[in-house]
């Protein structure tokens, strides 16, 4: 039996087995940066339970774009070669590898919560000094972030389009730009955090202004083969703050300048709007995008069942998936999955060890 879950999906020349993709999840387990045993035996283990994509979790762009201490970053060539034997280990194993590189913006130095709690100030632990389109803190607990001169606006365009150079070096075929929860570049999209009154601030048109630079900036050195994703928040769920309608707006913009798929996140811009989180609660906005702007959407947000995810892409309010917490739970969702709807699938079980040297 077929099932459109476990259809394939051609992007440029790029071909997922399946519409299951591992949402991006940081791991907070890296002590400077560099990947090591963890993502491969993470990320590794996620490729072989059968997703069609794995999406490496958020890559920080340079050293004061991390959320924390101890994020993943892709800022160093060192740090781009340690992920390179993951992605050819990933790819042996019939994935197809992508990674998300992002700018922590106004929520970064902070600490993760499970770490021990609040967020520190610049001064303490692994602090620096985070940016933002304006100086206003996410929360009043988080440090003041500095308001981006011209200076630090070419540096950031500078060292997105350097990390997706290094994505590309490290074998990695699809880059997704984080555009979502309240990290730099959704901090200038939402006027709650954007209150410029330059060119980058003020009108929609402004508000976009910088991820929309970044994103032709990076489309011009990934290659024209290979994918480009953008993941956004399609709401800040708060009334005067980033909503669907210029979402919509985004993403044809987005498409114009070459970015392929929309992955439909939301939220993450303040801790006073109120999410009313439920099975597949962010879908609909995979749905309005991909409907009103003719492009290609994934889905995420509490999806945890075969047949819920089957629904959303037969419905066609979504072209895949994407799955983080369930995942996470179980690396081999997408095995059972196919068990559970009757589909009968090939897996590479074999592994040539030559085959995964990069
Ligand atoms: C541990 C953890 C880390 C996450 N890290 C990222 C990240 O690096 N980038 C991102 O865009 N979203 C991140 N997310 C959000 C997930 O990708 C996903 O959008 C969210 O968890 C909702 O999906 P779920 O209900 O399947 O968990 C993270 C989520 C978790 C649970």
């Amino acid at each position: 039996m077929t099932h459109k879950l476990f259809s394939s999906w051609t992007l440029r020349s790029v071909t997922l087995r399946n519409r299951i993709c591992v949402a991006p999840m940081c791991q907070y387990s890296t002590p400077d940066g560099v990947a090591g045993d963890w993502h491969m035996v993470h990320l590794g283990s996620r490729a072989v339970g059968g997703a069609g994509l794995v999406m490496v979790e958020a890559a920080a762009i340079s050293p004061e774009g991390r959320i924390s201490p101890r994020d993943l970053g892709i800022w160093t060539d060192a740090q781009a070669r340690a992920l390179a034997p993951i992605v050819a280990f990933m790819k042996t194993q019939g994935t197809v590898t992508a990674i998300q590189i992002a700018h922590a913006g106004r929520k970064a130095s902070t600490r993760p919560p499970f770490l021990g709690g609040d967020p520190i100030a610049p001064d303490a632990e692994g602090g620096w000094e985070p940016l933002g389109p304006s100086a206003l803190p996410f929360h009043h607990s988080h440090t003041v972030p500095h308001a981006m001169d011209a200076q630090n606006l070419e540096k950031v365009r500078r060292d997105f389009v350097a990390a997706a150079r290094r994505a590309l070096a490290a074998g990695f075929e699809v880059l997704e730009l984080h555009m979502a929860h309240g990290y730099l570049l959704h901090s200038f999209l939402s006027p709650i955090s954007n209150q410029r009154t330059d060119d980058y601030g003020g009108s929609l048109e402004n508000r976009m202004r910088l991820p929309l630079e970044i994103t032709a900036a990076v489309r011009a050195v990934w290659p024209e083969d290979l994918p480009l994703w953008v993941r956004i928040s399609a709401t800040d769920w708060v009334r005067g703050g980033w909503d669907l309608e210029q979402s919509v707006v985004l993403a044809k913009a987005l498409k114009d300048r070459g970015v392929d798929v929309i992955d439909c996140s939301s939220g993450g811009m303040t801790p006073d709007a109120v999410i009313p989180a439920g099975p597949g609660f962010q879908t609909p906005f995979a749905s309005a995008i991909r409907q009103e702007v003719g492009m290609p959407t994934v889905a995420v947000g509490l999806i945890t069942e075969a047949m819920q995810a089957e629904h959303i892409l037969v419905t066609e309010q979504a072209d895949a998936v994407a799955l983080a917490r369930e995942l996470l739970r179980n690396p081999y969702w997408p095995l059972h999955a196919a068990r559970e709807l009757g589909v009968d699938i090939a897996w590479p079980v074999q592994y040539d060890r030559a085959k995964a040297r990069p």
